[in-house]
C-alpha cells in the first residue's frame, strides 16, 4: 500500500530530514509540502540537497491543504501546530515534531513553554525503557505522535535503563551536552551567527531553564523514578549536526559493575537503532550522522561512586525526523525500520 503524505515546515531543517529520510520510504509517498514564509517557493530552490523532489512546491500551511491525506507531520515551531493539528481528521496519522504534545502536565507546558496547552500524544521514542514495558507499545495504533525533543530523547534513553533496573539513583543526574546549531532550526538567530560560533563552545540555558527539562523528567518518571533530579547543560559546538550526551548518576547501593552493564544490556537488546557499545568503547557524533541510529557508551566510576554513559545522535535523524518515522511506522503496524538508515556517513 502507498500512504500519501503531507509535511509541513518543509523548508526547515527537520521538515528537510523528513523529506530526505521519506525518499527511502517504499511505502510512504510526499505529496503535499508547505512552509511560511517561503510559500510559493520550489522545494528545490529551499531544500537544494533534495534533488528527488524537484516536481514538489511549497504551499500555505493550513489544515485544509493538509487535510486528505493518510499522514501528516508537522514540523513547525512550537505554539505552531496544536491549533492545526486539531483541525485534522481523527482518522489521520499525524506526528507533530514540535513540543506542542509531549508533556503530560499543564503546569509544565505553562511553566517552560506558555501559551494554549494541547495535551499529550504517544511519545514517539520507541526504544525508551518504561516501568511496564517499552514505550513501543504506546505507539501501536495510535494516531497521534508526538516526535521528542533531540535532547530529550538522548538523555532519556541514556539514563531510563539504569532507573528501571533500580542501579543507579534518580536523584543526582547530570547530564552535559555538545550540541551542534541545527538543533535550533533554520531561522536566523544572532548567537548562532558563524562568528559567534566558530571556534568556540558556547553553553546556554544553565541552570535549570532548559525546556527539555520537563520533558526528561517525565520520561524518568516512566521509567520509575518517583521524583527525578537532573542538572541539564548543554553547550553550542561548531558541528553542523549532532549531539553527544555524557550522563551521569550515583550507583544505587549493592549496585556492581556488572549489574550496571546488565540493565543496560537488557534495555536494548534487539533494538536495531540504539546499540550499548562493548565495554571501553564510546561513540563519536561522526558515527551516527545521517543515522537512525543512537550509539552508547558506559563505564562505571567506582571511586567516584558514579555511572557515566555516553550517547552520540543526529539530532535531525533519530533525535527528530528518523524518531518521528520510526514511530509512523509502528503507528501504522509495518516495519519499525522501514525506509530507515542505520548507517551513518563517514568521514
Ligand atoms: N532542529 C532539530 O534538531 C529539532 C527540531 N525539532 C522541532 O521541529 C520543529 C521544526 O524545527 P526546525 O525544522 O529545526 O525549525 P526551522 O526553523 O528550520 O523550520 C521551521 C519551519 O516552520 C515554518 N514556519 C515558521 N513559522 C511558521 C508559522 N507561524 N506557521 C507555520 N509554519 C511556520 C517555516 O517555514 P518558512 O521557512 O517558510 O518560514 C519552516 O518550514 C520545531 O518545533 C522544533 O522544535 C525537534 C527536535 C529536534
Ligand atoms: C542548539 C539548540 O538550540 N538546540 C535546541 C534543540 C531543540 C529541540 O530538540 O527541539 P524542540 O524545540 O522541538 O524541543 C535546544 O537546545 O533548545
Amino acid at each position: 500500500m502507498t500512504y500519501s503524505v503531507a509535511i509541513a515546515g518543509a523548508s526547515g531543517y527537520a521538515g528537510g530530514e523528513l523529506l530526505r529520510l521519506l525518499a527511502d520510504h517504499p511505502e510512504f509517498e510526499v505529496r503535499t509540502v508547505t512552509a511560511h514564509a517561503n510559500a510559493g517557493q520550489a522545494l528545490i530552490a529551499v531544500q537544494p540537497h533534495l534533488r528527488g523532489y524537484a516536481h514538489l512546491t511549497l504551499q500555505e500551511t493550513t489544515p485544509e491543504i493538509l487535510s486528505g491525506h493518510d499522514i501528516v507531520f508537522l514540523a513547525l515551531p512550537h505554539g505552531a501546530s496544536g491549533a492545526i493539528a486539531a483541525a485534522l481528521p481523527d482518522d489521520v496519522l499525524v506526528v507533530d515534531c514540535g513540543a506542542d504534545h509531549r508533556l503530560e502536565g499543564a503546569d509544565d507546558w505553562a511553566a517552560f513553554y506558555g501559551g494554549d496547552f494541547h495535551g499529550a500524544w504517544s511519545y514517539g521514542v520507541p526504544e525508551l525503557p518504561r516501568a511496564d514495558g517499552r514505550q513501543r507499545d504506546r505507539l501501536v495504533g495510535t494516531r497521534r505522535i508526538a516526535a521528542p525533543g533531540c535532547n530529550a530523547s538522548t538523555v532519556s534513553l541514556s539514563l531510563a535503563p539504569g532507573i528501571r533496573a533500580g542501579v543507579i539513583g534518580a536523584g543526582d543526574l547530570v547530564s552535559v551536552l555538545a550540541v551542534g546549531p541545527s538543533g535550533a532550526g533554520k531561522s536566523l538567530k544572532a548567537h548562532l551567527l558563524a562568528s559567534e560560533i566558530l571556534g568556540s563552545a558556547n553553553p546556554y540555558a544553565v541552570g535549570g531553564t532548559h525546556r527539555h527539562l520537563p520533558e526528561i523528567a517525565q520520561a524518568l518518571r516512566w521509567a520509575g523514578a518517583e521524583d527525578p533530579r537532573l542538572s541539564f547543560t548543554p553547550v553550542l559546538v561548531p558541528m553542523s549536526r549532532g549531539i553527544l550526551a555524557t550522563s551521569s548518576a550515583k550507583l544505587a547501593p549493592g549496585a556492581t559493575p556488572e549489574s550496571v552493564r546488565a540493565a543496560w544490556e537488557d534495555a536494548y537488546a534487539g533494538e536495531t537503532f540504539v546499540q550499548l557499545l562493548p565495554e571501553g568503547q564510546f561513540p563519536r557524533t561522526a558515527d551516527v550522522l545521517g543515522a537512525n541510529t543512537a550509539l552508547m557508551g558506559l563505564a562505571v566510576d567506582l571511586h567516584a561512586g558514579r555511572v557515566v554513559v555516553v550517547t552520540a545522535v543526529d539530532n535531525l535523524a533519530k533525535g527528530t525526523a528518523g524518531a518521528a518515522v520510526q514511530s509512523a511506522n509502528i503507528a501504522l503496524g509495518l516495519p519499525e525500520g522501514l525506509g530507515l538508515p542505520v548507517n551513518g556517513v563517514a568521514p
